[in-house]
């Protein structure tokens, strides 16, 4: 078959791609249908210059690029793709023959597919980049996709896994238990809390994720490395704990530490003791103290006066067991005018009148006989009091405060006390330990009394350790009273600064010693007293004198009046008027 020109315009202008050709100045002399097509040209396009259709700078581009062929052309409305072929004539380009093609709709696919791409990296970056490790299955808990923190958590390689289901990995032995896998059997998110072989403690979270279908499409997993967190809450669980050990010691040492300035108390029976003075203070209601003698009930009444609400009234003490029987009743309830042979003439108020509106503390209340005993019941229970020889009865707010050394409720057994008096004293009952129960507290009391008698008689005295050690070995009898005394007593006595354990009496010194050879002590040291101290006395002054030495030293060692009076077999009121003679 002859190809003729004609035929090959014919097929030229049949092409679905644009043909032109040009020459160097872009004259097109040639064009197809196809090309008038793409640049939306009615007319033949031969005749007219290629600038009319292509911007010029890439017609330059083609004119000073002889090695490149293919272009990309952007027109307002399209994009073409332009391959343009030289046309040699003797060495020189006389021509170009150009085939191109509208690109526009493969460019926006290419444009969309390159949207995409980013799209894709931005995501891999962004899941690659997350602190949290991040594992995605299919619908079918097949491995699609991992990050790179996951790796670092689980130590699991991607490429190991990846593609593969995770019932397969978990037969494998890579998890023990499937967040994907349960996700997927519950059909929502479960959350799991994991340790790793690497001690590692992670929190899974997997979550189903589903198509516009509502078919189940991925299954996201999160996986946290808490383990730095559990150790957080580990580390505060302990502070806590610690906080709270410490809080309890301050507490612990707070309650060892109580500040009353007129009462040395460091041992932990003192302490409670002192604790449940302060509570019962501020209850109006009458408080029974009980303790052997010298121990420090007269302490503790004014203690519990001081932080009670009738505080601001003056406290009002009597002791029942010093004043003699004849006179007690009139002490206790006053008198009027004229009621007895040496009565004052304008009558006198006794303690209840006196206390009034204030605390009465009646010490040695075991000392009152029976008659007595009732009286007192009834002005307690009726809270009127009449004057001897008095006919009006006197309202009266007081508040009591009685102290007893002696078992009071032995004494209401044996009948020496009455029981209805007994029960009203007795609301509430303080008991002060001896102070051989509380050896805390001697030291510490020792050297407040070191303190007040230094500085009473301008001295510097001190105590030597073994002397300390020795008052921690005795059991002290006559309490802190005998302490207070013995203290005074070396003060004065000892020849230098020096109170060393030469100056201490026998029976401190010997362990367990008893009543008989403490008696057999006292005889020794009376007999052994110079008369040079009462010469040039007279008989009168020098009994008095005698007698009171005598008195004080008893009572020294056995620790109370009545020990003393018992001893020096006289009536109790009988030594205390003797000390105030
Ligand atoms: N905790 C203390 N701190 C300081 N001094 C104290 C303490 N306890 C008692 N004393 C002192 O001891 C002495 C005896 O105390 P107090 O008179 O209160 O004892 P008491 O139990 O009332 O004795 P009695 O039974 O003989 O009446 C007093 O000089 C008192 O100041």
């Amino acid at each position: 078959m002859e190809i003729d020109n004609r035929v090959m315009q014919y097929v030229l202008n049949h092409s679905i791609n644009g043909i032109l050709i040009f020459n160097n100045n872009f004259n097109i002399a040639f064009s197809n249908k196809a090309a008038q097509k793409i640049f939306e040209y009615n007319e033949m396009l031969t005749g007219k210059c290629l600038s009319e259709f292509i911007p010029q700078d890439n017609l330059n581009k083609i004119r000073q690029n002889n090695t490149e062929r293919f272009y990309k052309i952007k027109l307002k409305t399209k994009v073409i793709a332009f391959d343009v072929i030289p046309i040699f004539e003797k060495n020189i380009i006389e021509g170009y023959a150009a085939v191109f093609q509208d690109v526009s709709k493969y460019e926006s696919i290419v444009e969309e597919m390159d949207k995409f791409k980013e799209l894709n990296r931005r995501l891999e970056a962004i899941i690659d980049s997350s602190y949290d490790g991040i594992y995605v299955t299919d619908g079918e808990a097949n491995t699609i996709l991992l990050n790179k923190a996951y790796e670092h958590i689980t130590g699991i390689r991607g490429k190991d896994i990846l593609g593969k289901n995770m019932m397969e990995l978990v037969k494998q032995g890579y998890f023990s238990q499937s967040g994907s896998l349960l996700a997927i059997e519950k059909d929502r998110q479960v959350t799991l809390r994991q340790r790793l072989v690497s001690g590692k403690e992670i929190l899974i979270t997997s979550t189903p994720v589903y198509n516009t279908n509502k078919k189940r499409e991925f299954i996201v997993t999160n996986v946290r490395d808490i383990s730095d967190l559990v150790k957080l809450q580990e580390k505060l669980s302990e502070t806590k704990a610690l906080n709270e050990k410490y809080k309890s010691e301050l507490e612990n040492i707070k309650e060892q530490t109580i500040e009353i300035p007129e009462l040395i108390v460091k041992d932990k029976n003192t302490i409670q003791t002192v604790r449940t003075a302060l509570k019962v203070a501020r209850v109006d209601t009458t408080v029974l103290l009980m303790g052997e003698t010298g121990v420090g009930k007269g302490q503790f009444a004014k203690l519990i006066h001081k932080n009670s609400t009738r505080l601001h009234n003056r406290l009002v003490e009597i002791n029942c067991g010093a004043i003699p029987r004849n006179l007690i009743e009139s002490e206790l309830f006053g008198y009027d005018r004229g009621a007895f042979t040496g009565a004052l003439q304008k009558g006198k108020m006794g303690v209840f009148e006196l206390a009034n509106n204030s605390t009465l503390f009646l010490d040695e209340i075991s000392e009152l006989d029976i008659d007595m005993q009732v009286k007192l019941l009834k002005v307690l229970e009726e809270k009127i009091v009449k004057r001897i020889g008095g006919e009006e009865s006197i309202p009266i707010n007081v508040r009591i405060i009685a102290a007893c050394n002696q078992d009071l409720k032995k004494m209401v057994e044996k009948g020496l006390f009455r029981e209805d008096l007994y029960y009203r004293l007795n609301i509430i009952p303080v008991v002060i330990p001896p102070l051989r129960e509380r050896r805390e507290d001697i030291i510490p009391l020792c050297l407040s009394f070191l303190d007040e008698f230094n500085s009473k008689y301008r001295m510097n005295k001190y105590i030597t350790v073994s002397v300390l050690d020795s008052f921690m070995e005795y059991s002290w009898p006559g309490n802190v009273r005998e302490l207070r005394n013995l203290i005074e007593r070396l003060v004065i006595m000892s020849q230098n600064d020096k109170i060393d354990k030469s100056l201490l009496p026998q029976y401190i010194l010997g362990k367990n010693h008893t009543e008989k050879e403490m008696e057999k002590e006292i005889k020794e040291e009376i007999q052994e007293n110079s008369i040079d101290e009462y010469v040039g006395m007279n008989l009168k002054d020098a009994t008095i004198r005698f007698q009171q030495k005598l008195i004080n030293q008893t009572i020294d060692r056995l620790g109370s009046q009545r020990k003393a009076a018992k001893y020096l077999e006289v009536d109790p009121s009988t030594v205390s008027r003797k000390l105030n003679e």
